[in-house]
C-alpha cells in the first residue's frame, strides 16, 4: 500500500484501499486496469474496521502508518466487521492477529463458519443477523442486512445509520484501479464515471451475474434504506449519486433474464478460414438492422470480455466449424461459460463450415439444453466447405433477421 491512500469518505468514516493490478482475479479474470481493494474505518465512541485490508504487506508499521492518518490506534478497533469472507477481503486477518489478538469479529452464523474454515478463528466471533445493531457511541450506530450469495451464502452488508452510508462489499462493486486522490464520485468526470460503469458491467458479468437473483433480492431488501454514500469492497465510492450504481446493478440483474440492449456479439472461430468468411456478412446484416455489434474471435478472445458483451447483448452469432464431429472446441468452453453465468433467453444463430457430415448442432443443442439457457436460434447457416456466394448473401440476410428480432425485444421490453 501506498503512504497516501487513506482519505475521509464523510466525517467518521474513512476509506483505507490499495489497486491491484498484477494477478488475475479470482485467478482468471484479467484486470489490466487494475481493481480497488477497500476497506473502511468507522469512528464512534468505538471503532470498527470493515472489511479487509487488502494487500497489506503485514508489516505492523504500514498498517500503524495508516491508521495514524486517522488518528486510529490499533488497539482502538474494537470490531472487525467481516461482510464477506472471500480472502480478497480478509487475507489480511492472520497478519493482524499477530500484532491484536482480542477483537471482535462480527458476521454472519455462515461467515463463522468459513472463518474457521479459513483462518481457524474459533473465538470472539458476535454473529448477526438481519436487523442486528452495533452501537459505536457518537450517535452511530451500525445495523447489518444478510444478502446471502452476494457472493458467497455468508454475506451480509452493514449500514451506518448516522452517515447513512452503505458497506455492501461485493455488490456495487467494480474492476478498475481507484485513484487515491480521488475515490469518490463527485471527484470525477463524466468520462471517468463512464470508464467504472464498463468496469462494473464487466465485474458483474465474470464475478456476480451467475447470483443474479440473489442480488436482486438483495437490493429489494436493502431498498428501504436511506441510503446516501455507496462504500464498495471494489471501486469507486458513491457519494454524489449512490442511485447510479444501484440502477446500473438493476439493470445487469435483468440483463441475465434479458433483453438486455440492442446489441449482438458475434463469436466466432476458424481453422482454415472457411467459416471466417461469414463473419463480416453477418456484422453486415447486423448492422443494417441498426444494432450495436461487438465481434470476438475465439479462443484469442478472453472469456472475460466475451461474458462482459454477451452480458449486455440481447443477440448473439456463433460462428464455428465442425470439429471431430462436434463443435469447434473452444466455443465449447466459451458456451458453457457463458450459460454458467446465466446469460439467457438470448436471440441466436449459428453458422459454420463443416467437411462431410457436420456434427455441431448436436452439442449445441446439449449445452444450451443442459444449461437451461433457452436462447432462441432461428435457422442455421451450415455449409460444406467454403462458402458459395449465395450462402453468404444467407449469412447477411439471417443477421439482418437476427438483427431485427433484437431491436423487437428491446423495444416490446421497453415498451416502445
Ligand atoms: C481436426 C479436424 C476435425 C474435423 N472434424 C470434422 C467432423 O467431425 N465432421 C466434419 O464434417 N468435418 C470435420 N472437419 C472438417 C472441418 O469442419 C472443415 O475443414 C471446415 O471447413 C473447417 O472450417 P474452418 O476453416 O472455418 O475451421 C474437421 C477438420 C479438422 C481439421
Amino acid at each position: 500500500m501506498s503512504e497516501n491512500t487513506v482519505t475521509e469518505v464523510v466525517q467518521g468514516v474513512y476509506r483505507l484501499s490499495a489497486n491491484v493490478d498484477n494477478i488475475l482475479f479470482e485467478g482468471i479474470w484479467p484486470i489490466p486496469k487494475g481493481v480497488a481493494m477497500n476497506s473502511y474505518i468507522v469512528k464512534g465512541d468505538k471503532v470498527a474496521i470493515i472489511d479487509g485490508v487488502c494487500e497489506w504487506d503485514g508489516v505492523p508499521e504500514t498498517l500503524f502508518a495508516q491508521l495514524e492518518q486517522m488518528q486510529v490506534k490499533v488497539e482502538d478497533i474494537d470490531y472487525v466487521i467481516l461482510n464477506h469472507l472471500e480472502p480478497d477481503h480478509t487475507g489480511w486477518l492472520n497478519a493482524f492477529k499477530k500484532i491484536r489478538s482480542d477483537f471482535t469479529i462480527v458476521t454472519s452464523k455462515k461467515g463463522a463458519a468459513v472463518a474457521e474454515a479459513f483462518y481457524g478463528i474459533t473465538e470472539n466471533i458476535h454473529t448477526v443477523s438481519s436487523g442486528d445493531e452495533i452501537d459505536l457511541g457518537q450517535g452511530r450506530v451500525l445495523q447489518f442486512y444478510e444478502i446471502p450469495n452476494v457472493h458467497w451464502p455468508e454475506t451480509i452488508a452493514t449500514y451506518d445509520t448516522r452517515s447513512k452510508t452503505l458497506f455492501p462489499c461485493d455488490a456495487f462493486g467494480s474492476f478498475g484501479s481507484v485513484s487515491s486522490s480521488a475515490p469518490y464520485d463527485d471527484q470525477l468526470t463524466q468520462d471517468e464515471i463512464d470508464f467504472f460503469e464498463d468496469e462494473a458491467l464487466r465485474y458483474y458479468a465474470n464475478i456476480v451475474g451467475a447470483f443474479s437473483l440473489p442480488t436482486r433480492k438483495a437490493i429489494e431488501k436493502l431498498g428501504p434504506l436511506d441510503i446516501q454514500i455507496i462504500a464498495p469492497g471494489h471501486g469507486i465510492v458513491w457519494r454524489k449519486d449512490p442511485a447510479k450504481i444501484v440502477n446500473d446493478y438493476i439493470r445487469y440483474v435483468s440483463y441475465s433474464k434479458g433483453p438486455a440492449k440492442p446489441h449482438v456479439t458475434v463469436i466466432w472461430g476458424s481453422m482454415y478460414g472457411m467459416t471466417e468468411q461469414g463473419v463480416q456478412p453477418v456484422v453486415e446484416g447486423l448492422e443494417s438492422a441498426g444494432v450495436t455489434v461487438h465481434v470476438h474471435r475465439i479462443p484469442e478472445s478472453n472469456i472475460s470480455y466475451i461474458l462482459k458483451d454477451v452480458w449486455q447483448s440481447t443477440g448473439v452469432v456463433l460462428g464455428m466449424p465442425t470439429y471431430e464431429y462436434k463443435m469447434f472446441p473452444p466455443m465449447v468452453a466459451a458456451l458453457d461459460e457463458i450459460g454458467k453465468k446465466k446469460a439467457l433467453n438470448r436471440k441466436a444463430f449459428r453458422f459454420g463450415s463443416y467437411g462431410w457430415s457436420g456434427g455441431a448442432q448436436k452439442e449445441l443443442d446439449e449445452i444450451t439444453e443442459r444449461l437451461k439457457m433457452n436462447w432462441d436460434f432461428i435457422e442455421p447457416v451450415e455449409f460444406k466447405g467454403a462458402p458459395s456466394a449465395a450462402e453468404l448473401e444467407l449469412i447477411r440476410t439471417r443477421g439482418r433477421e437476427l438483427g431485427e428480432a433484437v431491436v423487437q425485444a428491446v423495444n416490446a421490453a421497453s415498451g416502445s
